[in-house]
């Protein structure tokens, strides 16, 4: 399988905490990965690191053959690595229309001139812009909540919301931070089902962290598991939940 993600040697400190140790992982292209461990093992801290919210101290992140060590958020984020955060970020009060709108900004373009003018490259961004949104919504059945506000979405939504957010970047990885919290286990179901289509229909690569067993027995092919900020176990998803020092340290039976 040809990579998509190549990580070497990520490390980081928090002042004497070594929260990030040693990371290394390999995701192929179309690879649905799940990154999961204990409260506190340094999941989170890894998603910050690949979106460059923080610089390693040690280690390379190359994507796609890009060396992306060091780069700034946006950067990253332009070179194809999108994410959805533990706590939902959506713009509450702008349209849900207008949250997918924010994501295609990186692909579509007009200047400040052609904006206040009105000019007609503005026009015609703009509607292609609404009608990718349009289509993007559509597949992920919001598209009767267009007009509503991000706020006034039931939980569930806001989370698919989100997701088609980060999808309207065009990344070519997409990273899901516990995409299941809060959710009841219907929302759980539709959830998986949404996170497979994903992969299935837009080719996508996905790494996602999840405390959901269900979930990440039932979607993901591949698991790294960290404990205190190291590589416990990885490898094929149902080997690494045998895996007897994963089962101990981290399922606890
Ligand atoms: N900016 C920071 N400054 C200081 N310490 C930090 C910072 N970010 C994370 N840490 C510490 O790094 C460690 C790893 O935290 P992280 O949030 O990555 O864990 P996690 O595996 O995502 O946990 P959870 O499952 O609870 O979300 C923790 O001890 C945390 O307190």
């Amino acid at each position: 399988m040809e990579t998509l993600l190549d990580v070497q040697n990520l490390g980081i400190s928090f002042g004497g905490l070594r929260a990030v140790n040693n990371f290394s992982i390999n995701i192929g292209k179309e690879q649905l990965y799940g990154l999961i461990g204990p409260n506190g093992a340094g999941k989170t801290t890894i998603f910050n690191l690949l979106t460059g919210v923080y610089k390693p101290d040690s280690g390379k992140i190359i994507l796609d053959g890009n060396d992306l060590t060091g780069k700034s958020t946006i950067e990253i984020n332009k070179s194809g690595i999108a994410r959805t955060f533990q706590n939902i970020r959506l713009f509450s009060q702008l349209t849900v229309l207008d949250n997918v709108k924010t994501g295609l900004h990186n692909n579509h373009h007009y200047s400040t001139l052609d904006s206040i003018l009105r000019l007609p490259r503005y026009h015609k961004v703009e509607k292609e812009m609404n009608d990718i949104a349009m289509e993007l919504l559509e597949v992920f059945g919001l598209k009767d909540d267009a007009n509503v506000q991000a706020q006034n979405l039931p939980y569930g939504q806001q989370r698919k919301l989100e997701i088609t957010r980060a999808l309207a970047t065009n990344p070519k990885l997409l990273l899901l931070d516990e995409p299941a919290a809060g959710m009841n286990p219907n929302e759980t179901e539709e959830l998986m089902d949404m996170i497979k289509f994903v992969r299935d229909h837009f080719h996508m690569t996905i790494l996602l962290i999840e405390h959901d067993m269900k979930l990440v027995s039932g979607i993901c092919e591949q698991l790294t598991v960290l404990n205190f900020g190291e590589v416990l176990a990885q490898g094929d998803t149902s080997d690494v939940l045998n895996n007897p020092q994963v089962i101990k340290a981290y399922l606890g039976e």
